[in-house]
């Protein structure tokens, strides 16, 4: 490949003619500056120069040339000539700077820490919700206005939190949502994620667009029966996804797997998902499939009327349409409504919110088989506390939901029944009809 001087480099610096230098290959990214789903604005401000360190922020190696493919290459750049970004002491900074992990005593302690030390876009980008924020603060507060009823003289010993999902063994009713751009809180993005959930025997959810590639993250794993989930965002051609699904799912990814599927909108993803390309998916793969962000009991009847392997109720943490009602809502809304799907074939999940071993438990008692924990992830792994941190913080919730089970008196987590808790407060909230 020809070099490419870093004064002509400079000159494309415009929609006109836009280049960018990415690990020292030039590439030209005019036809897709307009296209980029994460906005021309974004490239345009590292236009004509090396963005290395802003495309890593948020994208895999890889990403670049399967994007825009080779012919977009226009030479080598000599990347040793641009000071390089100190990484390591940036790390030791923040490690400084944060508090002890063992001074962390429950999971919005490590919020706190995050605020402080993430930049501010990181922070931004993590914290938010959509619009007012609504259901980002209203999935937390609803566990609130759920009280308990716990039952004595039990003899409940020593508790067991272990349970099932998908036929996967996990030590906890819990598992790690996806969450993108994991590399945005430490270096070491989902890797720090996929460790972490393995010495703790709960598993991960990884999506699409993570920020580290998907073979790291399987050699992150603590041993090669480390199971992890995936979540399929379905390409605007189908064709790619079945490609994806066959070729690296099934074949480079070696474990148990679930697939979910998600619907959005950004760039090549997929937004005319239907239940007939559930009935394509079903098609593709004999993986447990399972549909995230089921929002009403009528969709919830459909996805178990069509085989479905599991549902997670979920609004995104409040990220996607604001005012979405709490996914706790939705799950009371199954018990009133369809309780004949609980306990069936289709295992249902909840995230949002959940922050106690007490909100678990909640959840549990309404039917869910586990939860979902999203930006306490993030939040726990910021500060340079990285694995670290992700297992202290799913530490913090064992150790609850032990004391609480034993509170409630159950043993197992097949124990926590639905009397346990009393929803009466929430029932004024919950639709007066639906029609099944
Ligand atoms: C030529 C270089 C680039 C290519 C080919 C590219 C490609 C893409 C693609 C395909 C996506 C969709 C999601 C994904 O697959 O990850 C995306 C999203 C995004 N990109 Fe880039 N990108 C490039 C450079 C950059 C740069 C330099 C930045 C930041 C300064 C950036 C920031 C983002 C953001 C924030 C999103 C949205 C992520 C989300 O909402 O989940 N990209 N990009
Ligand atoms: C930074 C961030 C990125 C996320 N990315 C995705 C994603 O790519 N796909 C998805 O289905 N959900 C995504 N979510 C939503 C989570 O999977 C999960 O549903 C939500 O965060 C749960 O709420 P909680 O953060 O209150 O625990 C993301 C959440 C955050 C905070």
């Amino acid at each position: 490949m020809a070099a490419v001087d870093v004064r002509e480099l400079a000159t494309h610096n415009s929609r006109d003619s836009c280049w960018l230098a990415i690990n020292g290959i030039v590439w030209d990214v005019t036809a897709f500056v307009s296209e980029h789903p994460g906005g021309a604005n974004l490239i345009l401000k590292v236009a004509g120069k090396d963005a290395t360190e802003q495309y890593e922020t948020f994208h895999s190696p890889e990403l670049v040339e399967e994007t825009l493919g080779l012919d977009a290459r226009k030479g080598i750049i000599d990347s040793a000539s641009i000071p390089p970004v100190d990484k390591q002491s940036e790390l030791k900074r923040q490690e400084r700077t944060s508090p002890l992990l063992s001074s962390m005593v429950s999971v919005n302690d490590f919020e706190g820490v995050a605020e402080k030390t993430m930049t501010p876009a990181a922070w931004a980008y993590v914290s938010s919700g959509a619009d007012d924020e609504i259901s980002t603060r209203e999935n937390g507060r609803i566990y609130q206005k759920v009280f308990l009823r716990g039952r004595v003289l039990r003899k409940v010993g020593s508790v067991d939190c272990s349970t099932e999902i998908l036929g996967c063994k996990s030590a906890l009713p819990i598992y790690t949502s996806p969450v993108g751009l994991a590399k945005l809180v430490h270096p070491s993005g989902e890797c720090a994620i996929a460790a972490a959930d393995g010495k703790e025997g709960i598993i991960q959810v990884v999506n699409t667009v993570s920020s580290m590639p998907i073979e790291a993250i399987m050699d992150a794993r603590v041993s090669k029966d480390q199971t992890i989930f995936w979540q399929l965002y379905a390409d605007k051609d189908l064709q790619k996804s079945e490609t994806f699904i066959e070729e690296d799912l099934e074949t480079t990814v070696d474990t148990p797997q679930g697939v979910g599927i998600a619907k959005a909108n950004t760039g090549f993803i997929n937004a005319d998902i239907e239940w007939a390309t559930i009935e394509w998916l079903r098609g593709v793969t004999k993986l447990p499939l399972v549909i995230k962000g089921v929002q009403s009991v009528e969709d919830a009847v459909m996805a178990f009327d069509h085989g479905i392997d599991g549902i997670v109720l979920s609004n995104h943490g409040g990220r996607s349409q604001d005012t979405a009602q709490p996914p706790l809502l939705t799950l009371l809304e199954i018990n009133h409504y369809a309780p004949h799907i609980l306990d069936k074939h289709m295992q249902v999940f909840v995230d949002g919110g959940i922050r106690r071993g007490t909100d678990i438990i909640k959840a549990l008692a309404l039917g869910a088989t586990a939860v979902g924990i999203g930006r306490p992830v993030l939040y726990s792994m910021s500060g340079g506390y990285g694995e670290y941190g992700v297992r202290r913080m799913i530490q913090i919730l064992r150790n609850e939901l032990q004391t609480n089970m034993a509170f409630i008196g159950a043993k197992n987590v097949r124990e926590i029944a639905r009397g346990m808790v009393n929803t009466r407060r929430l029932e004024k909230l919950m639709i007066g009809s639906v029609r099944l």
